[in-house]
């Protein structure tokens, strides 16, 4: 089937935003919440509304007002009273929105991925009302990406400056998400099973919307209903892993952390609840609805997959694009997507310009593209990466597409996606080109969706 540029463009969007409509999480929470006469089925448990006399609802996470969303619904106005469901949650401060029986509170700025002291604050009141629930009560958490920095809760001789700067310095070297929450988890009360372990409640169920791949449960948003897995040796060997010891100012951390590896080797994880687990949406589901959107469209050869051991953004990008070159010369798949999370080892911050790992792993696509095919660089390519939490990076914007009339206008304006690349700039590259993918807060978190969509190059006829 012949494309034209146009129709590329638009089937690399169509076909993203499938991905993430099919993640909407006040519909994954619904879904996953039903009642049946007496019996209240959260997930895969099941409980007896008789036995119930509260129920109590906390978490957090970038899909937080999505999910209470659907929980009230799936609730319903008659249970929410009788069962005086109550709680908070803590979501970005552009997530906030007024509910009758959860509070959603900001745990921190729009776009802003660290912890602050309000977050604090939201996590202490969490961790009271866990120690107020009672045997008779039924507490459901309501988890997803971002949650780990929503949820700040410092242990004693940790400051929260400390937190955020040892987060910042990791995330900007490389370190990839479970690397990152190994360390979180010992530096918190809340993370690594802190939660479930002050809940007095008879049952705690969590509902989760995984952000990680391969859904790690003790990883995603640090596992504060989970069994922690590392230990603090652990989180000293990230530590080592990224120079960390050899820098002043983490003296401390390092110190805390070896007196922990020291004393309690061994994670508690004693509590008093019954507690479960279940993962309701993930990576897979977005990339699996973006496969059928490209079918509905014609792509006859679609690959789906999804990685989870990524590397640097940079190389990803690269890898994508000589993969849409390949595809564009053979009779295989027209269309490519896939899931991921890379990292992004940033430049120092008096260099450093905007964007995020998306907009990053773009650039570098286009930088691949035209120093293997110059001038016509994209010539029957669409490509786009972008997250499908709505937030790269720090920036306003899901992600970056490209395609051959953006390669025109760059090389009119003089725009070189080397610089750009170099200074972690993505976003300046981007937006003139009018090629920044806006989407706002999406209420979901399930990492990055990747589309790649080729027109074939026509066989020339012979001579
Ligand atoms: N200027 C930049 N250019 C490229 N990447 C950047 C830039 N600034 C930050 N990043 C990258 O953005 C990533 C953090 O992005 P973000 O805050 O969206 O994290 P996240 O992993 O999606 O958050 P969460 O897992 O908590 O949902 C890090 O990999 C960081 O290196
Ligand atoms: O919150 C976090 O820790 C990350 O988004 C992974 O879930």
């Amino acid at each position: 089937m012949k494309r034209s540029p146009k129709q590329l463009a638009e089937d690399v969007q169509a076909i993203w935003k499938a991905g993430v409509d099919a993640v909407k999480s006040d519909d994954l929470v619904y879904d996953a919440v039903e009642v049946v006469e007496d019996t209240l089925f959260v997930g895969e448990s099941q409980f007896n509304l008789s036995a119930i006399k509260r129920i109590f609802v906390i978490g957090g996470g970038k899909a937080g007002a999505g999910m209470a969303i659907g929980l009230q619904k799936a609730l319903g106005e008659k249970l929410l009273n009788e069962k005086h469901v109550q709680g908070i949650l803590s979501v970005p401060a552009d997530c906030v929105q007024e509910f009758s029986h959860i509070q959603l509170k900001a745990g921190r700025p729009a776009g802003q991925n660290s912890p602050t002291a309000e977050g604090v604050e939201i996590s202490r009141q969490i961790l009271r009302m866990c120690e107020s629930m009672t045997v008779h009560d039924l507490c459901i958490c309501l988890l997803s990406g971002g949650g780990s920095a929503l949820l700040p809760s410092p242990i004693d001789g940790i400051s929260l400056s400390e937190k955020q700067e040892i987060t910042k310095f990791l995330s900007g070297n490389g370190a990839n998400i479970e690397q990152l929450n190994t360390v979180r988890k010992q530096l918190s009360r809340i993370k690594g099973h802190g939660l479930a372990m002050h809940c007095k409640a008879g049952n705690l169920v969590s509902l989760i919307i995984s952000d990680v791949l391969g859904d790690p449960l003790d990883v995603i948003a640090s596992g504060p209903t989970v069994p922690n897995t590392t230990t603090a040796a652990d989180a000293l060997e990230v530590l080592k892993k990224f120079g960390v010891p050899q820098i002043e100012k983490f003296a401390n951390v390092v110190r805390v952390l070896e007196e922990q590896a020291k004393h309690h080797p061994r994670n508690d994880s004693r509590t008093s609840c019954g507690v479960s687990n279940w993962i309701i949406g993930n990576n897979a589901v977005a990339v699996d609805a973006a496969g059928i959107e490209a079918e509905k469209r014609g792509y006859s050869h679609v690959m789906h997959c999804v990685t989870n051991m990524e590397g640097e953004a940079e190389q990803v990008g690269q890898h994508l694009m000589r993969m849409a070159m390949k595809m564009q010369n053979e009779t295989g798949p027209d269309c490519l997507i896939t899931g991921g999370e890379p990292v992004v080892k940033l430049v120092d911050p008096s260099q450093r310009g905007f964007g995020g790992r998306n907009q990053q792993l773009v650039l570098a696509a286009t930088l691949e593209a035209r120093q293997q095919r110059g001038d016509g660089a994209l010539d029957g390519i669409a490509i786009l990466s972008g997250g499908t939490d709505g937030e790269d990076g720090p920036t306003d914007a899901a992600g970056a597409w490209m395609d051959a009339e953006a390669i025109a206008e760059m090389m009119s304006s003089g725009l070189k996606p080397e610089d750009y690349l170099l200074k972690n700039d993505a976003y300046h590259f981007f937006a003139p080109l009018r090629r920044l993918v806006m989407t706002g807060p999406t209420h979901t978190n399930v990492c990055d969706v990747r589309v790649v969509v080729v027109d074939r190059v026509q066989p020339q006829p012979e001579k």
